[in-house]
């Protein structure tokens, strides 16, 4: 008889021992089922709605919990953040000898909650996983979500190592990066990384509504990039910033005070010192990209060449051939294409001393640069 498709995908041993149980059937709760599963971990899966049960369990994100299933050795729970201290709450009394964590996006606002009811937090301990996608549901969710993603980790003082072992089994069976910070870190810094760049990206791409298809055809990379996660869940978002409104309030303030300045400099553009006003808040923003961590993060390591790509099938993969036969080891590599357009731009990423040559070897083979 064949294997369950599971079976066969896993290759890696589990930290996690037990089963998992995750409360919150939709995009984080089925992403942590399909990568748990992918490891032959046992996972049960609860949700409020009968059709998001039934598809994360189609989907292969665990099965449905059954009244005779033993208890869990840890909870997840994945339920939008306004329920998560109820939910927290019942899988606490539901389960004594589990740990019981949570991935909601705000850490403060639930654990003050359970704080005020008086509910014994010895088995809790707050999570967040820096991984999301624009939409919700089973249908969204993808075993490798967080995979090399930060994950935050809120103990206290209280937290038996053996609850703290097992919630950090979970993020690191799923690949993600430990962190630890108390919540009030926590909520103060997704504020400004997560939090603000919602709002800012929401408004801004509010402001297209009215614009005629003309203008709005114009569009490119750079007003994608400033709004592509304007298309999240404003419900969820809702409770998102509503769980987190004074960092979030203090940073919206702080932005609008730059706009303001801005705005101010621009209409005096004329006058001695308001360009370089203009240049230095503009500066500014080149300081505090160059500050996000990722592969080229702070190191300001690599270059950017563009190259234009015919629009048809095979091209990208003929420059990458062609990248390795010139012996150019490409760091990184990001796609644009206009609608419309016959033709695309491939951004590679590689190191400022072969720039030069990778250019004029390109060009010598047929391809244009920008
Ligand atoms: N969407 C994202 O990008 C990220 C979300 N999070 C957090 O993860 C949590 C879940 O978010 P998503 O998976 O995006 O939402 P989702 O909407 O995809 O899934 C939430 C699921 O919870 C179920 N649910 C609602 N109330 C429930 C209850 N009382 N008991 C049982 N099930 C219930 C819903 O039916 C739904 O299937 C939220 O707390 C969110 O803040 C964390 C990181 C990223
Ligand atoms: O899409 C992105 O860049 C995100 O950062 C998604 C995200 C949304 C909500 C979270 O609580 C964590 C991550």
């Amino acid at each position: 008889m064949n294997e369950p498709a599971s079976r066969v995908h896993s290759t890696v041993r589990s930290r996690v021992h037990g089963t998992v149980h995750i409360v919150g059937a939709g995009l984080l709760g089925s992403s942590i089922g399909l990568g748990l599963r992918e490891r032959d971990v046992d996972v049960t899966l609860e949700d409020l709605s009968p059709t998001s049960l039934a598809l994360a369990a189609d989907y292969g994100a665990g099965r449905v919990r059954a009244a005779e299933d033993p208890h869990p050795a840890i909870v997840v729970v994945a339920t939008p953040p306004d329920v998560t201290a109820d939910t927290v709450e019942r899988m606490l009394a539901t389960y004594p000898s589990a740990v019981v964590t949570d991935v909601a996006s705000v850490k403060l606002a639930p654990y003050l909650e359970l704080v005020r009811r008086g509910v014994d937090l010895t088995n809790y301990v707050g999570s967040h996983p820096m991984a999301g996608r624009e939409r919700g549901g089973a249908i969204m969710a993808r075993a490798d979500l967080f995979t090399a993603r930060p994950w935050v980790i809120c103990r206290d003082g209280e937290t038996p190592a053996e609850a703290l072992a097992l919630v950090e089994a979970v993020a690191l069976d799923l690949g993600a990066v430990l962190l630890e910070m108390t919540p009030e870190e926590h909520d103060r810094s997704v504020g400004l990384v997560s939090h603000l760049p919602q709002v800012v990206s929401s408004l801004l791409a509010a402001q297209l509504i009215p614009a005629t298809e003309q203008a709005i055809g114009l569009a490119g990379g750079g007003l994608r990039d400033t709004t592509r996660i304007a298309s999240s869940d404003p419900e969820l978002w809702v409770q998102i910033l509503g769980a987190n409104r004074e960092p979030v309030i203090a940073l919206l303030e702080s932005f609008a005070t730059d706009i303001e300045r801005f705005t101010e400099a621009l209409r005096a553009v004329d006058e001695p010192g308001s360009k370089r006003k203009l240049a230095d808040l503009l500066s500014s923003g080149m300081r505090g990209v160059g500050r996000i961590p990722g592969k080229h993060g702070t190191s300001e390591r690599f270059v950017t060449v563009t190259v234009l790509i015919d629009d048809k099938p095979g091209e990208l993969g003929r420059l990458l051939t062609e990248l390795g036969e010139l012996g150019i080891n490409m760091e990184d590599l990001r796609l644009e294409h206009s609608p419309g357009a016959q033709i695309g731009f491939a951004e590679i990423a590689i190191l400022p001393e072969v720039a030069d040559r990778a250019v004029t070897d390109l060009a010598a083979r047929g391809w244009r640069t920008l």
